[in-house]
C-alpha cells in the first residue's frame, strides 16, 4: 500500500469513531477493504462488531497474531483537522484509527505476498471499556485459528516518529474502572439542615480518595486512584439527592489492587455514616497487566536495534491499561510503544499523531513478521 493509501484510510477512519461495541461502521468499512483483497488466502470472520482475519501461509509451522483495537472516546475533537470527527462527541483520541490502519497496511503486505506461516489479523473492539479483548479471547473463532504468539502496538505522543519503545515484563498497569453512586436526602436551597447534600458527600468523598495513594500505597510501589467525572444535583437551588464519581484505579500488582478498593470501600462507609446517606459501588470493567513474555521482546528488541530506520527505546512500566493484557496471558507475545510525537497526549481533544509514523510501522512489522515465519 502506498503512503497515500494509507493516510486515506487514517483519515476516512478518522472521521467515524464509534464507543465500545458500537463499532458498526468502522467494521463495515474494515470489511468493505478486506473484501477487496486478493482472496485466495484470506478468511474474515466478523464477531460482534470486531473482526479475526487469517491469510493462509503457504506452507505453515505456525500462526503469528497481530491485534488492533477498533473504538474510539467518547470525547469531542477539537483539532481542527478538515477530515475531524464527524461523530459529535466521539473521537479517536486514542490512536485506534493509527491501529487499525497500521494493521491493515501489514495485513495488505501479506495477502498480496504470502509468507509459509499462518498470520492472524484480529480487529478488537471496546478496549476503552468495557473490554472486547476478554471475550474475544474466548470466542470459538479464536479458539479455532488460535495463534502461536501475538503483538500489538500503542501510539506514543511522547515518543519521537521513528522510534519505537517497551520493555520485557510488566509494561502496562492492572486497571478497574470506579463508579460510586450516592444517595441522600434531597431539598431547598434555604433548608439544608432538613437535607443531606450529595454534592457535598460526592465533594468529600473525592478527597478522600486522594488519600489513598498518598498515605496507603508503599512509595515504592505506584497506583493511580484517577476520578475523571462527578456529577450530581439538578439546578442551583435544589440540594442535590443523587451524586455519582466515575473513576479508575491503576496498580502495578494484583495485591496493590485488593488494598487499594479495601480502602475505597472503607473511605465510601465512612461517608455513608458521616453524610447519613446511601452509597453503592461499583467496580465495572477490570483489565489484567500487559506482561511482555521476555525471549520474544528480547528478540523484538534486538530485532528493532538491528533495523537502521528505527530507534529502540527501553521504556519503564506505565499504569496505562490495556484489555490486550488477557491476550498476553494466554498466548506469548509482546506489546510496544510506536512514536507518534503529538503536543497532546492520548485522550486529549487535540490529540495530533504524526502520519509520517504509520508507513514506518507497516514497514517495520512486515519485515519482523517475514523474519519471525523465517525461523520455520
Ligand atoms: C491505552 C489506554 O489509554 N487504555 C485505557 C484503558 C481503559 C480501561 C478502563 N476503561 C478504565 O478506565 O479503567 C486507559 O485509560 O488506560
Amino acid at each position: 500500500m502506498t503512503y497515500e493509501q494509507l493516510i486515506d484510510i487514517r483519515r476516512a477512519l478518522h472521521r467515524i469513531p464509534e464507543l465500545g461495541f458500537q463499532e458498526y461502521k468502522t467494521q463495515a468499512f474494515l470489511l468493505d477493504y478486506l473484501k477487496s483483497l486478493p482472496n485466495e488466502r484470506v478468511e474474515i470472520k466478523s464477531w460482534k462488531t470486531g473482526i479475526f482475519v487469517k491469510i493462509n501461509g503457504i506452507n505453515p509451522a505456525k500462526t503469528i497474531g497481530y491485534r488492533a483495537d477498533i473504538d474510539g472516546l467518547p470525547i469531542t475533537e477539537e483539532t481542527g483537522f478538515e477530515f475531524q470527527s464527524e461523530h459529535i462527541g466521539q473521537m479517536h483520541a486514542c490512536g485506534h484509527d493509527f491501529h487499525m490502519t497500521i494493521a491493515l497496511g501489514i495485513l495488505t503486505h501479506f495477502a498480496r505476498n504470502p509468507i509459509d506461516d499462518d498470520l492472524l489479523f484480529i480487529f478488537q473492539p471496546a478496549e476503552e471499556g468495557p473490554g472486547g479483548a476478554e471475550p474475544m479471547l474466548q470466542s470459538t473463532e479464536m479458539k479455532q485459528w488460535k495463534p502461536d504468539m501475538i503483538t500489538a502496538l500503542h501510539i506514543s505522543p511522547d515518543l519521537p516518529v521513528g522510534s519505537i519503545a517497551t520493555k520485557p515484563g510488566l509494561l502496562f498497569a492492572n486497571t478497574s474502572e470506579l463508579y460510586v453512586d450516592l444517595k441522600g436526602k434531597g431539598g431547598h436551597a434555604a433548608y439544608p439542615h432538613t437535607t443531606q447534600d450529595m454534592v457535598v458527600a460526592a465533594c468529600s468523598l473525592v478527597t478522600q480518595l486522594q488519600s489513598i495513594v498518598a498515605r496507603n500505597v508503599d512509595p515504592l510501589d505506584s497506583a493511580v486512584v484517577t476520578i475523571g467525572k462527578i456529577a450530581g444535583g439538578t439546578v442551583q437551588n435544589i440540594i442535590a439527592e443523587r451524586a455519582r464519581i466515575e473513576g479508575t484505579i491503576r496498580t502495578l500488582s494484583v495485591e496493590s489492587m485488593k488494598k487499594v478498593k479495601e480502602r475505597i470501600e472503607a473511605l465510601v462507609h465512612g461517608v455513608e455514616i458521616g453524610y447519613n446517606c446511601e452509597a453503592v459501588i461499583d467496580y465495572g470493567a477490570m483489565y489484567h497487566q500487559v506482561f511482555n513474555e521476555e525471549q520474544l521482546t528480547d528478540e523484538f528488541i534486538e530485532f528493532v536495534n538491528d533495523d537502521p530506520h528505527t530507534k529502540f527505546i527501553l521504556c519503564k512500566e506505565a499504569m496505562t491499561g490495556e484489555d490486550f493484557g488477557y491476550m498476553l496471558a494466554d498466548i506469548p507475545g509482546f506489546m510496544f510503544w510506536l512514536g507518534v510525537e503529538s503536543e497532546y497526549g492520548l485522550h486529549h481533544a487535540k490529540l495530533q499523531p504524526n502520519e509520517e509514523a504509520i508507513i514506518k510501522a507497516v514497514s517495520l512489522m512486515c519485515n519482523y513478521i517475514t523474519f519471525k515465519a523465517n525461523q520455520g
